[in-house]
């Protein structure tokens, strides 16, 4: 590990196979090669993922394999899994994927029996949910729970509410989620206003009980909660619709709730991994503890695998490694990520944190600057809506933007043709974007010459396609568990800690050392720098302060 990666001869030959690269064009490969697509696709649990269309040659793959090997990839797959303190920034351990191993497994790391307080914590979680699903917790004036309202930020939202989205299908009808998340008081109005207090229950939901966006939300919602329900609603009603998800159950009493009602994880639970912890609780509730289960096994499937398979047919392990070939050596800027699946709509807002949060990073473990790019933008809509919208640029524009289409051959709700439509939107597009449209074949079509050049498309545009037979609890487990070990094998290739997120913190340091000059009418705007100072003078005075 002394040594960097980026100097070794793999890296080097990589960088020698990228300069020739230009020339190669998708076409000839499967011109060449009639099996390609075949070749090309491998399995991982119930997910089949088709990586024929990205620009490699089989020379290349060997090379980005050869780089896995000379970073020890397999090593640090295994020291992630058995608990060692790879997060050496904070000394900790990395176990999210202890957080889905079945009850009957062993593990014990730093003198903790893992396994038993993951299922104990899950088997509280189970019975709480039942009680709320089922009408026995009811509020404080006897009624049973309609609204559940997660009030959390980063990682204690973005898992929960891209999870209860994408499992609408499975979800009971007799409770909603609401996912209170921005200080922005707009949006806790708007997931309040009409709501009625009795039947509403909050989980507050934080790993460290200590982010000001969570505990100002959470006061608030408690002011409504007690306003609402009015004379004589104390500290029992608070009990009864207020609980906590925390590491931290110092500050969960400090706020004034009982940690007889809090759910508690680890701090070997990194936020944007958190989501198959108590911070699910939200989705638990919605969908029940037996399909929140099945959502643990599909990860763990694909833990499994990606701890035990070979590199050659590790599929997380390969796609991390074609990320790397495009952004290290090929120089991509960004990575799309296509779900043909209304419900997976915030799948790529979940996926910003968890890949830019851990790999956006330009310093190595070692302490040493990166010399080449990591981390990529990450971003994306659901087909058939991003085609309309942006798939222009990523047709004939001029960057390079691999991306991911993953889609289902069932669809939840069948209609008519309509999925059999929206599917050959799916096929259509990876087929256009790695062929294009010669000019030859436009001027066949009758185009005048001059409009010719503008309905050419190069095509070589990279694409993976991953499908599913439906969207499942399990699939989307395993979808989840799939960009985890992607973003793990990036991050290892690089050396850098994909599990602090010291950039965050200056942010948070910043904001709140400037609130008392936003809301105080006598502290001056003087000490910032001249942008910062005039902008908090007409702040105030648009305040009339
Ligand atoms: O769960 P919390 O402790 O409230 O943290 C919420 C979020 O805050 C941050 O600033 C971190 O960058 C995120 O990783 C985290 O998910």
């Amino acid at each position: 590990m002394s040594e960097h990666v980026s100097d070794s001869t793999e890296w080097q030959t990589l960088q020698g196979q990228a300069e020739k690269f230009g020339a190669v064009h998708l076409r000839d490969l499967f011109g060449s090669d009639p099996k390609r697509g075949e070749r090309l696709t491998a399995q991982v649990a119930d997910l089949t993922v088709d990586y024929s269309k990205n620009l490699v040659t089989d020379e290349v793959l060997t090379a980005l394999l050869a780089l896995a090997d000379r970073a020890g990839l397999r090593e640090r797959i295994g020291a992630m899994f058995a608990g060692e303190h790879i997060n050496v920034t904070e000394d900790r351990a990395v176990l999210h994927t202890a957080l889905r191993l079945p009850r009957d497994a062993n593990l014990v790391v730093d003198g903790q029996d893992v396994v038993a307080e993951v299922h104990e914590v899950l088997d509280r979680m189970g019975a709480f949910s039942d009680k709320v699903r089922s009408g026995e917790w009811t509020g404080h004036t006897g009624q049973r729970i309609k609204t559940v309202v997660n009030i959390g930020i980063g990682g204690s939202d973005l898992g929960p509410v891209m999870a209860y989205e994408a499992l609408k299908a499975f979800k009971s009808p007799d409770i909603e989620c609401r996912f209170i998340s921005n200080i922005d008081p707009t949006d806790l109005y708007e997931k309040t206003h009409d709501l009625d207090p009795a039947t509403t229950l909050f989980i507050v939901c934080s790993k460290t009980f200590g982010t000001q966006e969570t505990l100002t939300n959470a006061t608030e919602a408690r002011n409504w909660l007690l306003a609402g329900l009015g004379d004589g609603a104390g500290a029992d009603a608070v009990a009864k619709h207020f609980v906590a998800v925390s590491t931290n159950a110092d500050r969960v009493s400090g706020f004034g709730i009982d940690t007889a009602n809090m759910f508690g994880f680890w701090d070997w639970v990194g936020g944007r991994y958190s989501l198959p912890s108590a911070v699910g609780l939200s989705v638990m509730i919605a969908v029940g503890k037996e399909h929140f289960a099945d959502m643990l096994a599909g990860y763990h499937t694909v833990d499994e695998h990606f701890r035990t398979q070979p590199l050659e047919s590790n599929v997380p392990a390969l796609l991390g490694l074609l990320n790397v070939w495009y952004d290290t050596f090929l120089g991509a800027q960004s990575h799309a990520i296509l779900p043909y699946s209304q419900y997976l709509h915030r799948f790529a807002a979940y996926l910003q944190q968890l890949t830019m949060e851990s790999n956006g990073k330009s310093v190595r473990l070692d302490g040493s600057p990166a010399s080449f790019q990591t981390g990529e933008v990450f971003w994306g809509e659901p087909g058939t809506n991003g085609q309309h919208a942006f798939y222009q640029l990523i047709h004939q524009g001029t960057k390079m933007i691999p991306a991911d289409f993953i889609g289902f051959s069932k669809p939840n709700h069948d209609i008519g043709e309509m999925h059999d439509l929206f599917m050959s939107n799916f096929f259509a597009q990876t087929g256009a974007l790695a062929f294009g449209r010669s000019i030859d074949q436009v001027l066949a079509e009758g185009t005048s010459p001059e409009i010719a050049p503008h309905r050419v498309m190069q095509g070589n545009h990279p694409t993976t396609t991953i499908i599913a037979e439906s969207l499942t609890p399990a699939v989307l487990g395993q979808l989840i568990a799939l960009y985890e070990h992607i973003t793990f094998t990036q991050g290892t290739i690089w050396q850098i800690n994909s599990f602090d997120q010291w950039g965050v913190e200056l942010g948070k340091v910043m904001a709140n050392q400037l609130a008392p000059k936003l809301t105080s009418s006598s502290a001056p705007a003087q000490d910032d720098d001249s942008s910062t100072n005039a902008l908090i003078k007409l702040y105030r005075s648009q305040r009339g302060r």
